[in-house]
């Protein structure tokens, strides 16, 4: 549904080698009674067109204020941007007004929650919220946003869309509130959806139904999507790349396949270990001893040398390591790791596969379900 583009248009060329969305070395903090909360410490991640990043991480470790910080929607106070920036299509997001960015959100971004009741309106038909997002932004009458809005319902695979127009949220199941939410992020033609965790708080079959209708989709409309999930197996049925997060920072980002297949930081190496056999029991979790530092105060240092299994001394304590790709690897994986700092004289554990020790995993990409939290 994107327009046909020629070599001669400059917006094609500079839309082909650019990232659509960049965000860079992002950091920002909470402040609280408690102290500050330095929740992301330096966040980088890329998104390309019509490609889908996902991004895994446990509980807390920063997924959703990545996401709300990409769509402007941080509450300040308590949070404050201190650094980093968010380019969306040569546009520098962190720098633009209130107005400008209304412009943007909701129409060429949008999002998606894990629970639909968070993006409806209960006193409101289902018509009038579908319709809502192309009336704020599009100069379309009324009869044909209600048109669009139909085939929109339809698209998102609701049956009897004339009815569903004129019925309110409540009518209707958390799997059919979904797909609403669905149609009206996606009635604009976003050029990037985020979607956050928007299918657990739904069972395990409406599940596996969205997460078709997010695939076909995403091809149907062409869109980028940040996909967040700390469900690995959900992340590998629709993403391309996947950036790994761990207290606030991304520790990993690379090809899907890569991460099965070569994994370098010690935390993705367990996360990848972790996915069982598919009559494997659901909600396994990789075993990491230890808990996620607080982030009141945080350690100088790696944020995950407190876990690591190949912890390897003072630097990991000391140094916090950038995301770079290391020399010896091919392609687009970056980590964040000492182990492939290039100054080390000792080699880090190459050839790598999901364990330091051990035997690459195979056929892993068709993995069961699993994750890294318990929710
Ligand atoms: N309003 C707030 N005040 C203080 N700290 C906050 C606030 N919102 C988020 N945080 C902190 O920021 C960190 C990142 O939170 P975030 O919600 O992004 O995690 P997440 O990865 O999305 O987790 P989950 O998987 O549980 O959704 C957490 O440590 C959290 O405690
Ligand atoms: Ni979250």
């Amino acid at each position: 549904m994107s327009e046909q583009r020629t070599p001669m248009d400059p917006a094609a060329t500079r839309t082909d080698t650019e990232p659509l969305l960049s965000i860079d070395d992002l950091q920002v903090h909470f402040n609280t009674e408690g102290g500050t909360v330095e929740a992301l410490d330096g966040v980088s991640l890329s998104i390309g067109h019509d490609e889908v990043l996902g991004v895994i991480g446990e509980s807390g470790c920063g997924k959703s204020v990545t996401a709300l910080s990409t769509m402007g929607l941080l509450q300040s106070p308590p949070a404050e941007i201190v650094g980093g920036s968010i380019t969306y299509d040569g546009t520098e997001l962190l720098d633009l007004s209130d107005e400008e960015l209304n412009e943007i959100r909701g129409d060429e971004i949008t999002m998606i929650y894990q629970d639909p009741m968070s993006s409806l309106n209960p006193v409101l038909t289902i018509g009038r919220q579908v319709k809502e997002p192309l009336l704020a932004h599009r100069d379309v009458s009324e009869e044909a946003a209600h048109e669009r809005a139909v085939e929109m319902l339809e698209s998102v695979g609701l049956a009897d869309a004339e009815r569903l127009m004129t019925e309110y949220p409540d009518a209707l199941s958390g799997g059919m509130r979904q797909r609403v939410v669905i149609a009206m992020a996606l009635i604009t033609e976003p050029k990037l959806l985020i979607a956050d965790e928007p299918t657990t708080a739904l069972d395990v079959t409406i599940q596996a139904q969205i997460m078709d209708l997010l695939t076909d989709l995403r091809e149907e409309f062409e869109m980028s999507v940040l996909f967040i999930s700390h469900d690995l197996a959900v992340i590998s049925e629709i993403a391309d790349r996947i950036g790994v997060m761990y207290a606030g920072n991304v520790v990993e980002q690379c090809d899907m396949r890569t991460l099965f297949e070569s994994p370098l930081h010690p935390y993705t190496r367990k996360l990848a270990e972790s996915i069982p056999s598919l009559e494997g029991e659901t909600d396994r979790l990789p075993t990491i001893e230890g808990t996620v530092p607080e982030l009141i105060d945080p350690p100088s240092g790696c944020r995950f040398a407190g876990r690591c299994p190949q912890y390897i001394g003072e630097v990991c304590d000391t140094v916090e390591p950038e995301l770079e790709t290391p020399s010896r690897v091919e392609g687009d994986q970056k980590v964040a790791c000492h182990l492939y700092d290039e100054e080390r004289e000792e080699d880090p554990p190459w050839p790598v596969g999901p364990t330091a020790d051990g035997e690459a995993a195979g056929g892993t990409d068709d993995a069961g379900r699993t994750g890294v939290d318990g929710s």
